[in-house]
């Protein structure tokens, strides 16, 4: 039965739906509630000056379907009439989007929180599991992904429905656990005197492991981007690259393993975003298992809590579309977050 509570969250179709990371931008529309999502191609952010005009040279440009709603998911927290993205020069305006873009209904939430809804949508094909038991359905789940930045969220089950729970559970303090850490940890870059998770577990954190290895080691880093160094590693060309992503590797199943006890995530660990789908080989090997279960007195929780390499190239779209399909289904708080014209 449909109530009036319901009727409140539901909005009026076509949807535009939009996941905006610090370095791409994904946008599909869905025209009504079964129809497939039509996508269109991803979008670096750096290529327009204004997200208002990313949406109408790069989306609205190309399709006769006119948007009458829009579901955002944006890299930072969402508070009053102008949201600034983290790592991205744009500035989300909805009273303005919808002069300018003709919608009359927009939500904004956290990218994270869009990967949330998605692991409780994606269908298994677009997982790989790295272990640990079947995991409880409808146990509370967390999410990871080293992006631009390293985004982190719950997902919890609550009166029949899944509720996501965006933080900033990037932003806590690593601290070093082996001789090599030891070694390490003082060469890489500090943030105002601590390293947080997302000195190391992001494209920027790639780059910091591998410049402390060869620091230590006393070579030359010569190598640059986050690509060029998982390149080198996978293809071994490289030791010290090599070396790094066994770190990153390590150093994802730490932090992992931590949220997997804060949210008692029976329902198992996703780790999202572009970096781990580019290596997932090394995610295979057992040290990212080891170090995930490595949470004495808990040993035995984190063995049976399964983890899952999210596979879908626009699993965040994937999350967002179940929610304006059916956001019944889903505890997602609006209030401040919801612009409505009439
Ligand atoms: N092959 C690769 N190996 C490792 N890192 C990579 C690779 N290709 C791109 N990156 C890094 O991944 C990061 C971008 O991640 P992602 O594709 O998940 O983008 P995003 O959604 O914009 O990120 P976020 O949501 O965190 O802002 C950049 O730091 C980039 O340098």
């Amino acid at each position: 039965m449909v109530t009036q509570a319901d009727t409140d969250h539901i909005m009026k179709f076509p949807i535009l739906v939009g996941d905006i990371g610090g370095t791409n931008a994904r946008f599909a529309i869905l025209v009504d509630a079964y129809a497939e999502p039509k996508e269109f191609p991803v979008l670096q952010t750096a290529d327009f000056s204004t997200i208002d005009e990313a949406i109408q040279n790069a989306i609205l440009d190309h399709t006769s379907i006119q948007p009458r709603s829009a579901v955002l998911a944006i890299a930072g927290p969402v508070e009053g009439d102008e949201i600034d993205l983290t790592n991205c020069a744009w500035v989300v305006k909805p009273r303005q989007m919808m002069e300018t873009l003709g919608l009359s209904d927009i939500t904004v939430i956290n990218d994270f929180e869009a990967q949330a809804l998605a692991v409780v949508s994606l269908e298994p094909k677009h997982l790989e599991k790295l272990g640990g038991g079947a995991g409880d359905p409808h146990g509370s789940r967390a999410v990871l992904g080293p992006g631009t930045g390293l985004g982190v969220a719950g997902m919890v089950r609550s009166r029949a429905s899944w509720v996501p729970v965006p933080g900033e559970g990037g932003h806590v303090d690593m601290g070093p656990r082996t001789e090599r850490d030891l070694e390490l940890f003082p060469h890489i870059e500090h943030i105002d005197g601590r390293i947080s998770g997302e000195q190391l577990l992001c494209g920027r954190g790639l780059q910091n492991i591998y410049r402390a290895i060869c620091k230590v080691g006393g070579t030359e880093p010569a190598l640059e981007t986050p690509a060029d160094i998982t390149a080198a590693g996978l293809s071994g060309e490289s030791p010290e690259a090599k070396e790094t992503l066994a770190l990153f590797v390590t150093y994802l199943g730490r932090l992992a393993g931590d949220f997997a006890l804060t949210f008692m995530a029976r329902g198992g660990v996703y780790l999202a975003g572009g970096i781990v789908q580019k290596i997932v080989e090394p995610l295979k090997n057992p040290a990212f298992r080891k170090a995930f279960e490595d949470k004495a007195p808990h040993q035995q929780i984190l063995r049976e809590t399964p983890v899952y390499i999210i596979t879908h190239p626009l699993a965040a779209l994937s999350g967002l579309s179940a929610f304006a399909r059916t956001p019944a289904r889903f505890g997602v708080a609006t209030e401040g977050r919801r612009w409505r014209q009439g």
